[in-house]
């Protein structure tokens, strides 16, 4: 190193730090195609088995990451100037709770989330004393298609009977062990903390809590305009004074999505549905190679896993999968012939279309620019495929609705799906970032969630809730551990994105009315945004699809939904006067839920005039 300069010091860290990080990527895609396998063998076939051989290969991943953090450690960043190159070292280090010595404790979690999810997975849902369901597609099925109160009543308690309710003891200790671990390196405050980094914001909680708000007023139209329908099918008896509505009469176990009860709510020309579940998949592929983006590999179609198997136990929520070795991509989907399948077959390809998008980019790179924009692409041709023009040109709808009633209509039919989704896709990380910051306690974790069920989707358990309930643990993502504000994030990105891939295609005319479909140009601009990966802060992603139209951003922004959907805005607020229908539910009670001590508002003033009444009697 004798006259070495200063530059070429710089140089030599700069080198041996590209040298390490090139032996690097080889090494962590050989075991993340390990791990994925483990994952992929376990949720294909759960037994007591794949679930060790799971856990083992995840703590294997979680020493690698521990060892492979230390060694990224022992370069100066201040002796580099490349961004790339320190961007991609601080990821080698960003390893969550693999930092946490203690791998007994790392074992631990990944026991305690396998036996969750387990439980989650095979659980079974009572709907009377001889007959219990499980979720997919049975229980599913019947809250999608009852028009009965108790027999809906029935399949949504037997279904938190059976999965929430059973794995209530666990949480806990999962949630402490999590907070313990992520702690131990002392750069986060708490687990809710480290999801949230994802995000690379300081202010990303209050930005979304401002699009919410935003979003608010849309919701609470559509709210009054469905409550009033839904009254007038089931009774008024069944809808308590403060506005709200039963939470398991809306198509959907988490009331999350209303699409299911859109018959109720208008007439809509039945969809033909000759389909086949390969047919459904070939329709979402060709959808994606129409606009230029690829079709899926060869090993996709060998090895994904596309209906239910009847032979053992599976993880039926449907996931995409990434195997890292630009080869093997694959989708778990206990598919069923339905329009909502038809949806999530597209999302889980738009899923394959990103991974396929980025695989030439450096491992570390190969993610959203953030979580929301994962969803949001996979998310984003179900805004053109749903238009009644695409769903003619496809064979799945008869003709296309007139004009006017017909606008509105899809509108509607768009937002029981989008704009329900909302309040659900806030508050569930609402929930697990007080529960991981300490705000909520075991001993209130239902009352919490229903606090913010109410509040935020104004609606109410049809069943009276006990704190013995661990309603969280009813949805898939809560015993999964796989973080929720990535939907809310995508539900407001994919508009935005909407809006713009429109304008580079030159479609013009209203937002809700445009497909994207065979538009090279809208494809290419896509393309561009997916191919750059996590390599760059997501504003920069956003910046990139966006630029040169006139939603031009690098930031979220709810204008863009607020415009597709402004025309049913004004027919719902039209229509919500003409019957005089009081917007909103009252946000600080909930029927059905036990407040904190045990005691609801109005039932602690009924032991009270009970009390006075049996001490009275005494002295009569
Ligand atoms: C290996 C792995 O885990 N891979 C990730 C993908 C990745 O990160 O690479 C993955 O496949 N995650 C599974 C998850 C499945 C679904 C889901 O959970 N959806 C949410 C919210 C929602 C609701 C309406 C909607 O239109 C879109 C989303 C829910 O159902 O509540 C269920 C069907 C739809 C999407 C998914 O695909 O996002
Ligand atoms: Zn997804």
């Amino acid at each position: 190193l004798v006259g070495t300069t200063w530059s070429q010091t710089l140089v030599s860290e700069e080198a041996a730090a590209i040298a390490y990080l090139e032996e690097y990527d080889k090494l962590t895609a050989d075991i993340h195609y390990q791990y994925t396998e483990a994952g992929w063998i376990y949720e294909t076939n759960i037994t007591d088995e794949t679930l060790a051989n799971m856990t083992d290969w995840s703590l294997k991943l979680s020493d690698f990451n521990y060892r492979e953090a230390k060694n990224a450690s022992r370069f100066d960043m201040s002796k580099i100037n490349n961004q790339n190159i320190t961007r991609l070292l601080g990821k080698v280090m960003d390893i969550g709770t693999a930092a946490f010595p203690d791998t007994v404790k790392l074992r631990k979690i990944s026991d305690l989330e396998g036996e969750m999810a387990g439980i989650y997975s095979t659980a079974k849902g009572c709907i009377n004393a001889t007959t219990c369901l499980p979720l997919e597609p049975d229980l599913v099925n019947i809250i999608a298609n009852s028009r009965h109160y108790e027999e809906l009543a029935a399949a949504w308690k037997g279904w938190r009977d059976a999965s929430g309710k059973k794995m209530k003891h666990l949480y806990p200790e999962y949630v402490n062990l999590l907070n313990e671990a992520i702690k131990f390196e002392g750069k986060f405050e708490d687990m809710g903390d480290y999801y949230r980094s994802d995000y690379e914001s300081p202010t990303f909680e209050s930005d979304v809590r401002a699009l919410f708000q935003e979003l608010a007023p849309l919701y609470e139209n559509l709210h009054a305009y469905v409550r009033r329908k839904l009254r007038q099918h089931y009774g008024a008896d069944k809808f308590p004074t403060t506005g709200h509505i039963p939470a398991h009469i809306l198509g959907n176990m988490w009331a999350q999505d209303w699409t299911n009860v859109y018959d109720i709510l208008a007439p809509y020309p039945n969809k033909g549905s000759n389909y086949t579940i390969t047919r459904m998949y070939k329709v979402a592929e060709d959808f994606f190679t129409s606009i230029g983006l690829n079709k899926m590999p060869p090993l996709f179609w060998e090895n994904s896993m596309l209906v239910k198997p009847v032979d053992r136990d599976v993880f039926c929520h449907a996931s995409a999968w990434d195997f890292g070795n630009k080869r093997d991509f694959r989708i778990k989907q206990c598919t069923s012939l339905t329009d909502e399948q038809l949806l999530t077959v597209h999302h889980e390809m738009g899923h394959i279309i990103y991974y396929l998008a980025y695989q030439d980019l450096p491992y570390l790179y190969r993610d959203g620019a953030n979580p929301g924009f994962h969803e949001g692409m996979a998310d984003i041709v179900t805004l053109s495929f749903q238009t009644p023009e695409h769903l003619k040109k496809i064979g799945f709808l008869d003709d296309v609705p007139a004009q006017n009633e017909g606008d509105i209509n899809f509108l509607l039919r768009m937002a029981l799906s989008k704009v329900a989704f909302l309040p659900f896709g806030y508050l569930i990380d609402q929930w697990r970032w007080s529960v991981f910051r300490g705000d909520t306690l075991p001993d209130s974790y239902n009352e919490k969630w229903w606090d913010l069920r109410c509040d935020f989707q104004g609606i109410f358990p049809p069943v009276k809730r006990t704190n013995a309930d661990f309603d969280p643990g009813a949805k898939f993502h809560v015993p999964g551990g796989v973080p929720y504000i990535s939907y809310f994030v995508s539900f407001v990105a994919q508009f935005q994105w909407h809006k713009a891939l429109c304008k580079v295609a030159n479609i013009s005319g209203p937002l809700h009315r445009c497909d994207i479909y065979n538009n090279t140009m809208a494809g290419t601009r896509l393309n561009d945004m997916l191919k750059m990966g996590s390599a760059r802060p997501w504003g920069e992603a956003m910046l990139k699809i966006t630029n040169g139209t006139d939603g031009q951003t690098n930031k979220l922004s709810a204008a863009p939904l607020l415009e597709y959907f402004s025309p049913l805005l004004k027919w719902l607020q039209h229509n919500n006067r003409k019957y005089n229908e009081t917007l909103g539910w009252d946000k600080k009670k909930c029927p059905n839920v036990p407040s904190a001590n045990g005691l609801s508002g109005n039932s602690r003033i009924q032991n009270i005039g009970f009390l006075i009444t049996a001490i009275f009697a005494l002295f009569i």
